[in-house]
């Protein structure tokens, strides 16, 4: 389990520390281990570090101050190093560090914003130092004319690899915002603790991957804000049959989805259900669709029955519904069942408040931005993307319910709760239909769930679990190409085999 604070809490755990007089020691950790990554990176892309070329943006604070004592220990390895200035002030020591070592340095202004261009982009390393968590808003003047910087992964190149350290400058350390003009990274190796604003909304796609340096606060935090689960924490939830077990004892899934308009949705979550493993899909539809449905999964047992008089462990209610008045109606039934309930696509426009935690709603975000106004609220689209964490935890503290909002970094909230973050997914999977297999898998998950837990932020760490498995075979599928979202459940299958068995 990975665990994230607000900026704003790492700083106030670091404060007795720094009242203590250890700020330089704290410094020095985190340099120390920014030193480490860049090292290994350079030595991975190139060899050896002798002869690097390395770039150091370098702000005002003590941000710029970890920046440039990484960079001083590259150069005492044999790197060459540049420092850009980005304020007329820097970190003091770290910079008499970094010229004493060898390091050049190079004022940003307006004249010299090209010479700094050039200079990153035939550099093998560039460490941002801009900003950390005393940044407020995002660059500013000629630091905000270097946000032109891609990163190797987002140009498919070799170098410059970018490093941010702690965060990305212009970030918003405790909700991921990006106020304005910000740096993006290949890696970001932060301090103390990974900080929520590298977990959701542009903070999460500026981060790349992440590493966590341990600088000796962890102590100090009191519990997380946002937690992301990893391949160990899945596992735990996952339910495998067991010697005794029947059809029924290992979970019954049903799924009112897919309409004569959409019914490529409702084959599309079955198969997504029984490649995570549930025992059975009943499902509730139109007789087109159910036609569909037994052409590709015959296993599956079709009916154009209620809720009530369908007996299953949980629901899945709403992709490609359309207006089909019986499946809106269904997923009102299911919603009101007490069952664990998957509310996605048109179902979750029949959403009213005071609903439970076993109600999952999993709207993009333009289905929040519809969700979150039919509730009184008044945001768009943009500033749903702009700062997802807050609206997902308005939208299921309006609701009641347990809410999963898709994206790069795939955000749960529960009521009142724990809120998770997965971004193990691929571009690949903004693709048609790709939230309908998201759905399925969740609705599996829902359906076999034995481990008897029903306590606050259960239903929250099921949602991210599935929002994994499905990030994780969209992956996998990407490897051989572009992602074709009906082959998906082949992924779903293996990372769960992986998952199980692994
Ligand atoms: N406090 C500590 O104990 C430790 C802090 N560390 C580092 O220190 C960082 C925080 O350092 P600071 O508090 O000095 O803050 P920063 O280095 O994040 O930046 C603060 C400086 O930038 C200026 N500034 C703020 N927003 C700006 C903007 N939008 N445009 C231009 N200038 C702006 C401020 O006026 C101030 O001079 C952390 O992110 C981390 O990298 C590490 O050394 C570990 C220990
Ligand atoms: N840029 C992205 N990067 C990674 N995953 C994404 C991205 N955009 C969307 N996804 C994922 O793809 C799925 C798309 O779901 P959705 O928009 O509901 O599709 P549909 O309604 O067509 O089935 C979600 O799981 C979402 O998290
Ligand atoms: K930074």
């Amino acid at each position: 389990m990975i665990s994230a604070y607000p900026g704003s809490a790492v700083r106030a755990a670091e404060r007795p520390l720094l009242e203590a007089g250890a700020g330089p020691e704290l410094m020095q950790k985190a340099a120390y281990g920014l030193y480490r990554s860049a090292a290994a990176l350079l030595a991975q892309r190139r060899g050896r570090i002798y002869g690097a070329a390395v770039v150091v943006l370098a702000g005002a604070g003590n941000n710029g101050g970890d920046a440039l004592y990484a960079a001083s220990r590259l150069l005492a390895r044999g790197a060459g190093a540049t420092a850009v200035l980005t304020s007329e002030q820097a970190h003091p020591e770290a910079l008499a560090a970094f010229r004493s070592n060898g390091g050049r340095v190079l004022q940003l202004r307006d004249e010299t914003v090209s010479a700094a261009l050039a200079l990153c982009r035939e550099s093998d390393v560039v460490l941002d130092g801009v900003l950390g968590t005393g940044g407020k808003g995002g660059l500013r003047s000629q630091a905000a004319q270097l946000a032109v910087l891609a990163p190797a992964r987002l140009r498919r190149g070799e170098s410059p690899a970018v490093i941010a350290c702690d965060l990305p400058s212009g970030i918003d350390a405790d909700t991921g915002q990006a106020a304005g003009p910000h740096l993006r990274a290949d890696l970001t190796v932060t301090f103390g603790a990974v900080k929520t604003g590298l977990m959701a909304g542009p903070g999460a796609e500026a981060a790349g991957e992440i590493e966590l340096v341990d600088i000796g606060i962890a102590g100090y935090l009191d519990a997380p804000a946002v937690q992301r689960l990893e391949n160990r924490d899945i596992a735990a939830l996952l339910t495998e049959p067991v010697p005794g077990d029947h059809k029924y004892s290992r979970g019954v899934l049903g799924i009112a989805a897919g309409s004569e308009t959409y019914p490529g949705a409702a084959v599309l979550a079955t198969g997504a259900a029984l490649a995570t493993g549930t025992g059975m899909v009943r499902y509730l539809g139109p007789e087109p669709v159910s036609g569909l449905i037994h052409a590709a999964h015959p296993e599956a047992v079709c009916a154009d029955s209620t809720v009530p008089l369908t007996h299953v462990q949980a629901w899945v209610a709403g992709p490609g519904a359309g207006v089909d008045e019986d499946q809106r109606r269904r997923a009102v039934e299911a919603m009101a069942s007490g069952l664990p309930a998957v509310i996605d696509a048109d179902a979750i426009q029949a959403v009213e408040p005071g609903l439970g935690p076993q109600v999952i709603l999993t709207p993009h975000a333009g289905e929040m931005t519809g969700l979150l106004n039919s509730l009184g609220e008044r945001i768009d689209r943009p500033g749903v993307e702009a700062d997802p964490l807050t609206w997902v935890r308005r939208a299921a503290d309006l609701t009641g319910a347990t809410v999963l909002l898709k994206g790069w970094a795939t955000l749960v909230a529960a009521p009142g709760g724990p809120v998770y973050s997965q971004a193990e997914a691929t571009p690949w999977l903004a693709a048609a239909g790709s939230g309908d297999t998201l759905s399925g898998i969740l609705g599996a998950l829902l359906s076999t769930d034995r481990t008897g837990t029903r306590g606050p932020g259960h239903y929250a760490r099921l949602a991210a679990a599935a929002a994994s498995i499905h990030g994780q075979a969209g992956r996998l599928a990407a490897e051989s190409g572009p992602v074709e979202v009906s082959k998906l459940p082949e992924g779903v299958r293996s990372v769960m085999a992986d998952l199980l068995h692994g």
